[in-house]
């Protein structure tokens, strides 16, 4: 019971800041309508406590316009309805922001300052960001939907905590000196790359901003980060504040555009020392193949998956529900790690279904700025209609849908909570990535046949286990070939964890110590020694 207990208060916790959760607390949402009626998601949206003040590039520490002068826009994911017009990078926009990142590298003062001076600026801009908090928070919620609740209280605090644990790295990063087999003096040197182009998906905005931009600008890196097409507006609001900050110029471009566009021309840009991408694992390929053809700069990649979230029999079932029902409803369903794949054991199978059912119908849907809302609508009328499709598609291949199965409302993204039983492992909806609010539960009978099935996937991005059986834990935190396993717990991130995936869920980790060594040449050094004294 204490185990059980304990389970809940990592599950439910707003999260310590040291190792925040993704999961926010069960909404309480008393006076809220269920999905069940749809009305609260016809309602008149809620105006978003911000102003949206920078909508063009930066570059060289200053906002400008396209070379084009083209704009275009991003869309309130609850209406479908323009916010505003965003510069939209091209070709030339891209070479632009190299041109001041490679000057920034080659001439400017960061990689020439100091370690401590360079960390704290970084310090700086963390305290801006927290300073900031809540204007942030609106934005991210306004561009993709996501709870403003989620964004105040979980992602920006997180962001504010990346970016100091970066901080605290930046005057800590040394070299080594080794022995050698001879008389020579052998030190091993860790430097900056040069210039980082980063490119970034559309579900955690600012969290991918900060996995990127922090370790890069830590170790002595330049960048230029383009954002996601559908959340253009946060990134460009806390990168001016770490010009505030004291950043120089020319250190942190954003550059905003299309991905074949802007995304692709950095990607195969001559200049660009490092490529940083998140985002699908087709897309991964795209530019892991223009980065090849170009520079053959290195590449880290962060893709997607098709995570399984293990029940195993012995635990409480209660706990099991909310647990798996969190791994994957987070976000409206869309986290590259959600718990797809939801496996039970068959001996509380029957009961773990009625109960994620129960669960669902409670889950509240509704405007993201409202109070104690749990989802909001998905990021754009794309995503919507896909989600829509692999709905169809689990149902015309047979599984049962257990709740949900349509949209929600009949404005905006919104999409009922959904959930289908007895799904088996060569449906569509099994193997591909849905990155929706569809939950698909499996029956399983034993260890080694949960083990086979889950690695039974081209992905291997992350894990969740539920059981109280130490042994039967530890099996299965070895035997599954994902690059996170959570155990009686999910979505925790912790900054000093490293994250990334198996398989074709990525290449290299982002966060703790390994995203570091992805932003640093090595660089080895050998000196004769005459009469040395010891070697
Ligand atoms: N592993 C992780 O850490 C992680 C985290 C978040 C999201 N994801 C994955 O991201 C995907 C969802 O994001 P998405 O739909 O924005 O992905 P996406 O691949 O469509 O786009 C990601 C980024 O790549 C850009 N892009 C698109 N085509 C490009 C091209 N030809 N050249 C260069 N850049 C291009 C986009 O503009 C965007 O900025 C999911 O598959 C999810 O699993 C992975």
């Amino acid at each position: 019971m204490a185990a059980a207990k304990k389970i809940a208060s990592i599950l439910l916790s707003r999260s310590s800041s040291a190792s925040r959760s993704f999961h926010l607390r069960r909404g309480a949402a008393s006076g809220i309508q269920r999905f069940a009626t749809a009305a609260v998601v016809e309602e008149e949206p809620i105006t978003p406590p911000v102003q949206i003040n920078h909508t063009q590039h930066l570059i060289n520490g200053k906002f400008v316009d396209s070379a084009s002068g083209k704009t275009f826009p991003t869309f309130d994911p609850r209406t479908g309805e323009v916010i505003t017009h965003v510069s939209q990078g091209e070709v030339e926009d891209v070479n632009r922001a190299v041109a001041a990142a490679r000057k920034a590298f080659d001439e400017g003062p960061w990689p020439k300052m100091t370690a401590y001076e360079r960390s704290r600026i970084l310090f700086r801009a963390a305290d801006l960001i927290e300073k900031h908090n809540d204007e942030i928070a609106a934005l991210e919620s306004w561009d993709s939907g996501k709870t403003y609740e989620q964004s105040s209280l979980v992602e920006i605090p997180m962001v504010i905590r990346y970016m100091r644990y970066y901080a605290g790295w930046a005057d800590k990063i040394h070299g080594l000196v080794v022995p050698a087999d001879g008389p020579h003096h052998v030190q091993v040197l860790y430097e900056p790359i040069g210039v980082a182009g980063q490119i970034i998906p559309w579900n955690f905005p600012l969290v991918m901003f900060a996995w990127k931009v922090g370790p890069a600008l830590a170790c002595g890196n330049t960048v230029i980060i383009k954002t996601a097409q559908q959340t253009p507006l946060s990134a460009l609001y806390v990168a001016k504040l770490f010009h505030e900050a004291g950043l120089p110029d020319g250190v942190l471009n954003v550059v905003s555009g299309y991905g074949p566009t802007a995304g692709a021309a950095l990607a195969s840009h001559m200049d660009v020392d490092k490529l940083a991408f998140t985002g699908s694992t087709p897309t991964g390929k795209v530019v892991m193949e223009l980065a090849a053809k170009s520079n053959l700069k290195s590449v880290i990649l962060e893709l997607g998956g098709k995570s399984p979230m293990i029940v195993l029999e012995d635990g409480d079932v209660d706990q099991a529900v909310e647990l798996a029902h969190s791994a994957l409803f987070f976000n409206q369903g869309q986290c590259c790690c959600a718990g797809s794949r939801t496996f039970v054991h068959e001996r509380v199978y029957d009961e773990f279904v009625e109960k994620s059912k129960a669960r669902a119908l409670k889950r509240v849907v509704g405007d993201p700025f409202r109070k104690g809302v749990e989802q909001g609508p998905q990021i754009d009328g794309d995503q919507f209609n896909r989600i829509l499709h692999y709905i169809k598609s689990g149902i015309d291949g047979g599984a049962s849908l257990v709740t949900g199965g349509d949209r929600l409302g009949s404005k905006g993204f919104y999409i009922q909570p959904t959930i289908f039983s007895d799904v088996k492992d060569d449906m569509i909806i099994a193997k591909e990535e849905i990155f929706g609010p569809v939950q698909s539960i499996f029956k399983f009978s034993d260890l080694d046949e949960v083990i086979r099935r889950s690695n039974a996937s081209p992905f291997g991005l992350a894990a969740g286990v539920f059981t109280n059986n130490m042994d039967n834990a530890n099996t299965l935190m070895r035997a599954l070939r994902v690059g996170t396993v959570w155990i009686n717990c999910y979505g925790v991130f912790d900054a000093a964890l490293p994250f990334g995936g198996y398989k074709m869920s990525g290449q290299g980790r982002e966060k703790g110590i390994d995203s570091l060594k992805a932003y640093l040449e090595v660089k080895s050094v050998v000196t004769t020694l005459k009469n040395p004294a010891w070697l």
